[in-house]
């Protein structure tokens, strides 16, 4: 599903009141009845709920909500914060139609609030902003704001937190913003849901499909995509069943200094589960009894010169992809060959870990990486790279830079990990949890996209499946292990089921 502006939403909205001869009023209604359901399925009739609605449709359809809760028979109290007279007119027409239920159900704030006292299972239904929002909140909204998050009460936002901006929030006040238990969306996620530190504002999400045009939808054009299992599942190239393991492609890995031979282990392990034919692990020779032993399938390539640390692979060794990077150290002899290998790579190459370390060091060794490498940098990783901001739109949109001016695919890691092409277009990933956050996750990333890298998967589309599966084979170790007890090795043992379950094996 795309990832609209708010602008594009608010073009979606018009066309399809006037494409459908739907009334925005009508619209606002089907979009309260989504609402109401998602809120009395969750909270039952003896919970006391107070709405505060603002001056535009976001207001409109929290005091439709509270019309259609009060019909059926909840107790609530709405405020309607009506500062500057200039609500709009399906708020207006929404505050006439709640007033209609009769005297005691609408409280309109058109100066100063005292805010009600609120007992701890109060539900809060927060319809102050939305899209509409142009600018931080100051003075009395703030205010509000403040007041909302400080009573501890559980908290339902309608559509967008009120106060966080649908994209770029680089500049906003973040005190401002509310803080929601829950919020019920209307037909797309929104940019700023994708940046891991909203989730504080945006707590659990619900995507509620309002039915707007789905032809206005499939032509709106936005670089952004939030993908999921239907998507991934059509980039599956058939395996060939008289393959053999030339077919499937070799897939070499460089990885593991001395002390870090685990890392190696989880790359190649993963690798070798994901379908490429034959996995070489290019490393120091003091890990040559873990290896052969931990990973009896892969073929160690040693590297005799030195026995700590990474060195050149010899240039007559073949092999169909390159991924470089898992626990190697940032020592300079690794630094050199790292060089020497980024220099002499003519086949697709994954860079992750110490090797964008090293990188961060030697910046303009940026300009010379082979087009389409693909960079795997979780946020500190590509802070030292590009010295970006620290927040998740300013990092998007450097990576974005970064992908396009260099021709590189950018996997910027995260809770949705970004996948950025040089084309401009951004995939965020929908499979993954908390758990997944432990040493040695991201090398098992590595080890999937290089052995789809080997089968030849263009660097694009391995990416994308390799970041699905990778979040999909942690959601099913968490199903049985939790996410508190997940580790690297769960996710490996999972990537099998994370396949079958996929392509329905
Ligand atoms: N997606 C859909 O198809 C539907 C969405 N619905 C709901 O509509 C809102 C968007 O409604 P909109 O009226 O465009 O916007 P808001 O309600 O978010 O707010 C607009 C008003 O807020 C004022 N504003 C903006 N920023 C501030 C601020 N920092 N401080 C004070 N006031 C602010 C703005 O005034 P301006 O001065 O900027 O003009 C407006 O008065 C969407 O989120 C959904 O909830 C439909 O109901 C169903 C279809
Ligand atoms: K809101």
């Amino acid at each position: 599903m795309i990832i609209p502006t708010a602008k594009q939403i608010k073009e979606i909205d018009a066309f399809t009141i006037s494409d459908e001869g739907i009334s925005s009023i009508d619209l606002m209604e089907r979009a309260a009845y989504s609402l109401t359901d998602a809120i009395t399925s969750q909270w039952s009739t003896s919970t006391p709920i107070v709405v505060f609605a603002g001056p535009g449709n976001n207001g409109g359809d929290a005091l439709a909500v509270a019309r259609m809760l009060i019909c059926g028979g909840y107790a609530v109290k709405t405020y309607l914060f009506n500062i500057a007279s200039r609500i709009s007119a399906d708020c207006k027409e929404e505050a006439e139609r709640l007033k209609s239920l009769g005297e005691g159900h609408l409280t309109e704030i058109t100066s100063t609030f005292e805010p009600p006292e609120l007992s701890a299972d109060t539900l809060i239904i927060d319809g102050l902003f939305g899209t509409g929002l142009s600018r931080p909140l100051e003075g009395g909204f703030a205010t509000l704001v403040r007041f909302i998050n400080s009573t501890g009460c559980t908290v339902v936002s309608i559509d967008v937190p009120s106060g966080l901006m649908c994209e770029d929030n680089s500049s906003n006040n973040l005190e401002s913003i509310v803080r929601a238990s829950l919020t019920l969306t209307f037909q797309f996620r929104k940019l700023a849901f994708m940046f891991d530190e909203n989730e504080m504002y945006v707590g659990k999400l619900k995507v509620l499909d309002i039915q707007l045009s789905s032809s206005k939808i499939n032509s709106t054009s936005t670089p952004y995509e939030y993908i999921e299992a239907d998507y991934i599942r059509e980039l599956f190239k058939p395996r060939v069943n008289s393959g053999n393991k030339g077919t499937f492609g070799t897939a070499m890995i460089v990885a593991g200094q001395y002390g870090m031979a685990g890392a190696a282990l989880l790359a190649g392990s993963a690798c070798l589960r994901s379908g490429c034919g034959k996995v070489m692990v290019h490393t120091p020779l003091l890990n040559n009894n873990i290896i052969q032993i931990g990973l009896p399938e892969a073929i160690i390539h040693h590297d005799y010169n030195e026995k700590r640390f990474c060195n050149p692979i010899s240039s007559d060794t073949r092999f169909d992809a390159i991924c470089i990077g898992p626990g190697i150290g940032t020592h300079t002899d690794t630094s050199r060959a790292l060089y020497d290998q980024i220099r002499r790579t003519r086949c697709p190459l994954v860079l992750d870990a110490d090797a964008l370390n090293i990188i961060a060091r030697n910046k303009e060794w940026l300009d010379f990486l082979p087009a389409k490498t693909i960079i795997t940098p979780h946020p500190l990783e590509f802070q030292r790279l590009t010295d970006c901001k620290n927040d998740g739109y300013s990092r998007l949109k450097v990576a974005q830079e970064l992908s396009e001016s260099h021709e590189l695919i950018v996997i910027l890691k995260g809770h949705h990990t970004a996948i950025c092409l040089p084309d401009g277009r951004v995939y965020f990933n929908s499979t993954g949890n908390s758990g997944m956050a432990t040493a040695g996750s991201g090398d098992v990333l590595s080890g999937i996209i290089v052995s789809l890298l080997a089968q030849h998967y263009q660097p694009s589309v391995a990416a994308l499946i390799a970041v699905f599966l990778h979040g999909k084979a942690g959601d099913l170790a968490s199903s049985t292990l939790g996410e508190y007890s997940i580790t690297a090795s769960d996710i490996v043992n999972n990537i099998s089921n994370s396949f079958r379950d996929l392509l329905n094996m």
